[in-house]
């Protein structure tokens, strides 16, 4: 599908950033003029793809490119000043050719967690093409502060939007590894499990069209209806042989009755593998309201019996008739893969956990402010009938 993409904040410029060198690595031609938007100067300088004129710096008169210091209340507030600086470079956009916007935050900063509800907003009152989010939650341990910028942007970002897509530091930090050395490895997970599913039913390089039937208004309908959504990924690679051809680890040659049940349980394991392995919001997929299934990989590794048997699972697994699906042949891949979106996803203890922490810190904040207030009284009265003022 073609999307007009839009990065807030330093995650979601980082993030957009990787999404379009995706593009130049694939030869997809999914994201119409990539903009990134950002109150900090630096933030904007330190991307590598998306192209200078595309970078837009707001709230220049409050902040003077600094940043909003994770106040969101702030970067909300400069986004709705400077909307019309965001909308110039969204003008450039070939609006009739996009089939959706996708706005891509860090929730719990100031910048893009302010801004991205602001945006999906004004998207949505100027534009008819649906407006979707992808949504960052910050790891645990980033603080309260974060917690709670994150539960209030994650309820209003869902209520602007069409659909947030959801990826959860928390869940993919790795052991060992600070969550900022992470980043890198983490944005490439973000971009290949998103890329996939976007990606399906475009074009790859000029002459192969791609005959998926998995086209864009299969994941529109998926994600219509507004809520919370989960992608899964699983993949196994499959070897070339010496003439070119493409055969997989475990295939004997001249055994077509095998190799078509192999083709088979391959699929039918990945799907089970991406829904059950970990999820970008990892929650219960029970009572999903939606999926969609994309198995992506070399045309003949495609067997369309595997992906139906992979729908049927799917089916049972959520308790859902709307699990729509189909292939997304990549000529010269060398993995099988299976990506899996989860529309409607209800049972996610992870941001029950996130509006408990949240209304702890709000409750810490408030105390903290009080005593404070109480504090420096007492700090400054102390002495105060000996010294006086200065004026
Ligand atoms: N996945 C991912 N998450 C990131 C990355 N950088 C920051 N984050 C997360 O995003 C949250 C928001 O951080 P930023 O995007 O840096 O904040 P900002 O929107 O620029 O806002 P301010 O810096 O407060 O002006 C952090 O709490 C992290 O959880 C990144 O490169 N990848």
């Amino acid at each position: 599908m073609k999307l007009a993409l839009i990065g807030f904040g330093q995650a979601g410029g980082k993030i957009v950033d990787e999404f379009v060198a995706y593009e130049r690595r694939t030869g997809l031609d999914i994201f119409s003029a990539p903009v990134a938007v950002n109150t900090a100067k630096t933030d904007l300088h330190g991307l590598e793809h998306v192209p200078t004129d595309n970078r837009v710096l707001i709230g220049q008169a409050r902040v003077k490119g600094h940043g909003v210091g994770a106040d969101n209340e702030l970067g909300a507030e400069i986004a709705e000043q400077d909307i019309d600086e965001v909308q110039a470079a969204l003008d450039e956009i070939p609006v009739h050719e996009v089939d959706a916007f996708l706005i891509v935050a860090g929730l719990g900063g100031g910048t893009g967690s302010g801004g991205a509800p602001v945006l999906a907003k004004h998207l949505k009152r100027i534009y008819t093409e649906p407006v979707f989010g992808l949504g960052v939650l910050p790891a645990a341990d980033e603080g309260g502060i974060y917690t709670l910028n994150a539960a209030r942007s994650f309820q209003t970002f869902v209520r602007e939007s069409d659909n947030v897509l959801v990826f959860d530091n928390d869940a993919w930090r790795q052991t060992g590894e600070s969550m900022r050395g992470g980043y890198d490895e983490i944005n490439r997970e973000i971009v290949r499990r998103f890329g996939m599913l976007f990606g399906a039913g475009e074009t790859v390089g000029n002459d192969r069209v791609a005959e998926s039937v998995v086209d864009s208004s299969e994941i529109i309908n998926t994600l219509a209806g507004g809520g919370v959504s989960t992608v899964g990924y699983a993949a196994e690679s499959v070897r070339t042989t010496d003439d070119g051809g493409l055969r997989s680890r475990i295939r004997r040659d001249g055994d077509d009755a095998f190799d078509e049940t192999n083709t088979t349980n391959r699929i039918t394991s990945l799907v089970r593998k991406a829904a059950l392995g970990r999820l970008t919001l990892p929650c219960d997929l029970s009572g999903t309201e939606r999926s969609l299934l994309v198995v992506g990989g070399p045309p003949g590794q495609l067997d369309r019996k595997g992906i139906e048997r992979g729908r049927s699972w799917l089916e049972e697994e959520t308790g859902s008739m709307e699990v729509r699906g189909g292939d997304y042949p990549i000529p010269d891949a060398e993995t099988v893969a299976s990506a899996v979106l989860f529309s409607g996803v209800h049972k996610v203890p992870r941001i029950k956990e996130l509006q408990r922490v949240a209304i702890e810190a709000r409750e810490n904040i408030d105390r903290l402010q009080a005593e404070s207030d109480d504090n420096l009284d007492r700090l400054l009265d102390e002495g105060s009938e000996e010294i006086a003022p200065l004026y």
